[in-house]
C-alpha cells in the first residue's frame, strides 16, 4: 500500500522559561493510504505537537514531514493555507463549530470557500448528513445541538472535501460513551468502507481500539507499537491496548 504520510527524523524544541524542551525528539514514521493510526502516550509526550506539525499550524524545528511526496515544511504561506483545506480534514475535541451558522451551513464552509457551485454543496452536505445522520438538524445551530450531534457536524465539515488525510485530536473527548461510539462507528465505516486514512491522538482506549495500528509515544519519540491483528475482535485489542497502558504506570484506560 502506498505511504500517505511520511513523518522523518522531527524534532520540536520549545523555550520554556529560557530552557531548551524538546517535545518531539526524532520522531520517525509512516502512515500508509487507507490506515486507521492512533497516537497514545502520557500527557506532556508530544502527542499535539505532533499533530499540530502534520496540520502545518506549527513549524518543526527540524525534520520533514512528506504528504503525498510533497515535503509540505517548503509551502509557501498561500500554498500552505490552500494545501491545508483540500488535503486534509481537522476533527477536534472542541467541535470548533461556529454558532452563528447552521449545521449545513458549518458543513458546507470549506465548500464555499473553495468555490463550488449551490447545488454540487447541497448535494455533498446532504450526502455526508446522512450518513453521520445528522440530516434532520442541518437547519438548527449549533447551540440547539447536543455534543454527540455537534461531533458528528464537525466529523461531516472534516471529511467534505474528500481529504486524503483527516486528523483527529481527541475527538471522543468531551462525548459520552454512547455518542463516542456512534462517532467512532462512523470514522471506521469511513475507514473500511473508502479507504479514509485517518490519524487520531486520543487518552481513550476504547476509542484506540477502533485503530488499525496504535504509537505509544513518550518524551517525543514512539516506545511502542501496537497493530490489530488480522481477525482480532476490538474487545480482544482493547485488551492489549490496555496492558500497554497500565504499563506506562497509568493503570486506567483514562490516566495517558
Ligand atoms: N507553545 C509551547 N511552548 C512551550 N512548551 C510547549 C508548548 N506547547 C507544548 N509545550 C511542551 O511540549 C511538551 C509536549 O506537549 P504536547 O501538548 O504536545 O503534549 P501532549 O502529549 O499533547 O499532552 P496532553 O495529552 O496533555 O495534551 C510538554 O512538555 C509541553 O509543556
Amino acid at each position: 500500500m502506498k505511504r500517505l504520510l511520511e513523518i522523518k527524523d522531527l524534532e520540536k524544541i520549545y523555550n520554556q522559561a529560557g530552557q531548551p524542551t524538546a517535545a518531539l525528539a526524532g520522531i520517525s514514521f509512516d502512515v500508509l493510504e487507507g490506515e486507521f493510526l492512533g497516537i497514545m502516550g502520557p500527557s506532556g509526550s508530544g502527542k499535539s505537537t505532533l499533530l499540530n506539525c502534520i496540520a502545518t499550524i506549527i513549524k518543526p524545528t527540524t525534520g520533514q514531514i512528506y504528504l503525498d511526496k510533497e515535503n509540505i515544511s517548503d509551502f509557501s504561506r498561500n500554498s500552505l493555507a490552500d494545501f491545508r483545506g483540500q488535503r486534509m480534514g481537522y476533527l477536534f475535541q472542541a467541535f470548533e463549530l461556529l454558532d452563528n451558522l447552521t449545521a449545513r451551513e458549518n458543513i458546507m464552509l470549506p465548500l464555499s470557500i473553495h468555490g463550488q457551485s449551490q447545488s454540487q454543496q447541497q448535494e455533498k452536505v446532504e450526502a455526508i448528513a446522512r450518513y453521520f445522520e445528522v440530516d434532520d438538524i442541518l437547519d438548527q445551530f449549533p447551540t440547539q445541538l447536543s455534543g454527540g450531534q455537534k461531533q458528528r457536524v464537525a466529523a461531516a465539515r472534516s471529511l467534505i472535501m474528500d481529504p486524503s488525510l483527516i486528523l483527529a485530536d481527541e475527538p471522543t473527548g468531551a462525548l459520552d460513551s454512547r455518542s463516542a461510539k456512534t462517532l467512532m462507528e462512523k470514522l471506521k465505516g469511513m475507514n473500511e468502507n473508502q479507504q479514509r486514512t485517518i490519524l487520531m491522538v486520543t487518552h481513550d482506549a476504547n476509542a484506540a481500539s477502533y485503530c488499525s495500528r496504535i504509537l505509544f509515544i513518550q518524551d517525543g519519540v514512539i516506545f511502542h507499537e501496537l497493530r490489530r491483528k488480522t481477525q482480532e475482535s476490538k474487545q480482544a485489542f482493547y485488551v492489549r491496548i490496555l496492558h500497554v497502558v497500565s504499563q506506562l504506570g497509568g493503570g486506567s484506560a483514562n490516566v495517558l
